[in-house]
């Protein structure tokens, strides 16, 4: 399971928690604007905006996960398996697939509403990386400072929804998740009044009181409640430190600890990293999860002219402050 968040303090922040139980060999990639970007049935794009993210460090193509661009446009790539359908080649639209969707996106686009209007003509097609990558099931959340979408190609066509939370979890399909907050709406981060009985007298014993029913389990459906829940009534200072902090905590809400979700095989869903963009500096920060202490990296000090991938593998390794 995975979650992705957009967050807006003074700066527009975004990013995710990407959870599963086997690893790509990560890396953060910085894709310059003159690496030509090679798509299997369109004309590929020779120059096109810088982006930063992480990405699968298995291949010799930008296989990002997440990802900003110079612009300030942000997209993440979530697992909805059992729903997401990829459509044979079509002529006469945009055959993109699912694989090269993200710099697709993030190579043209500067705003949520410019990528909108190339949505208007794009068919994503089941088209494999390889042998060895087959397609994956994904949906997308696609953000910049104002707004932000979910992308869903569905057997029944694409459906393109706008978030008014800006959260994105797995399955089931967006409209249901956003419905489903509907459930929820007695919950409240001030402490409630007793609105179960006048006929008993009934005792505020606890701080906390207001979120008592919010789900705590990993499910996806519980899993989106809980972040939005979190970023909707959270509060922050506008610095950098505060806001990455802050959004840090967000997603700690929904984060997953290894053992908790067991897939088989003795294999675990954990929480493999999380990240936070600064969108409007272009600063890409992660944390892992036997890692603690927050990476960063600046593309802006990066030659975004450059025409080879930039691929800095992630730091893992636990990083402790022994003061004596
Ligand atoms: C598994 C991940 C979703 C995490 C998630 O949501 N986990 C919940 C699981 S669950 O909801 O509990 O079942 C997704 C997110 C992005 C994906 C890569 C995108 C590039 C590339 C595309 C190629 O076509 C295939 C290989 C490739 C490296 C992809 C592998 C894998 O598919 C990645 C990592």
């Amino acid at each position: 399971m995975c979650t992705s968040i957009t967050y807006v303090t003074k700066d527009h922040y975004f990013g995710r928690n990407f959870d599963y139980e086997i690893s790509y060999n990560e890396v953060v990639a910085i894709t310059p604007r003159n690496y030509i970007l090679d798509f299997r049935k369109i004309e590929n794009l020779n120059t096109h905006y810088a982006m930063i993210g992480i990405a699968a460090g298995i291949a010799d193509y930008p296989l990002y996960y997440d990802a900003m661009n110079e612009k300030g446009l942000c997209m993440a790539g979530l697992n909805f398996a059992g729903y997401a359908y990829y459509n044979e080649y079509e002529e006469g639209k945009e055959n993109v697939s699912p694989f090269e969707f993200i710099p697709y996106i993030l190579g043209q686009c500067t705003t949520v509403d410019e990528a909108k209007k190339l949505l208007n003509t794009i068919n994503l097609v089941n088209i494999n990386f390889s042998e060895k990558l087959p397609l994956s099931p994904l949906h997308w959340l696609l953000a910049d400072k104002e707004k932000s979408i979910v992308i869903e190609s569905m057997e029944d066509g694409l459906h393109i929804y706008d978030n008014p939370v800006g959260v994105l979890t797995n399955n089931p399909s967006f409209d249901y998740q956003l419905f489903n907050l509907n459930n929820y709406r007695a919950l409240s981060s001030m402490t409630p009044k007793n609105n179960f009985s006048n006929q008993v007298d009934l005792e505020v014993y606890s701080r906390g009181m207001g979120g008592i029913g919010l789900p705590g389990d990993l499910s996806s459906t519980s899993r989106f409640v809980r972040a939005t829940f979190a970023k909707l009534n959270s509060v922050s200072g506008h610095s950098e430190d505060e806001s990455i902090s802050q959004f840090f905590h967000i997603l700690g809400s929904v984060e997953q600890q290894r053992g908790l979700c067991d897939v088989g095989d003795e294999k675990y869903e954990y929480t493999v990293y999380s990240s936070c963009c600064n969108a409007d500096k272009g600063i890409y920060y992660y944390r892992t999860y036997e890692n603690s202490q927050i990476t960063a990296l600046d593309m802006f000090k990066e030659d975004l002219n450059g025409n080879q991938i930039v691929k800095y593998p992630l730091v893992e390794k636990q990083q402790i402050n022994y003061v004596n």
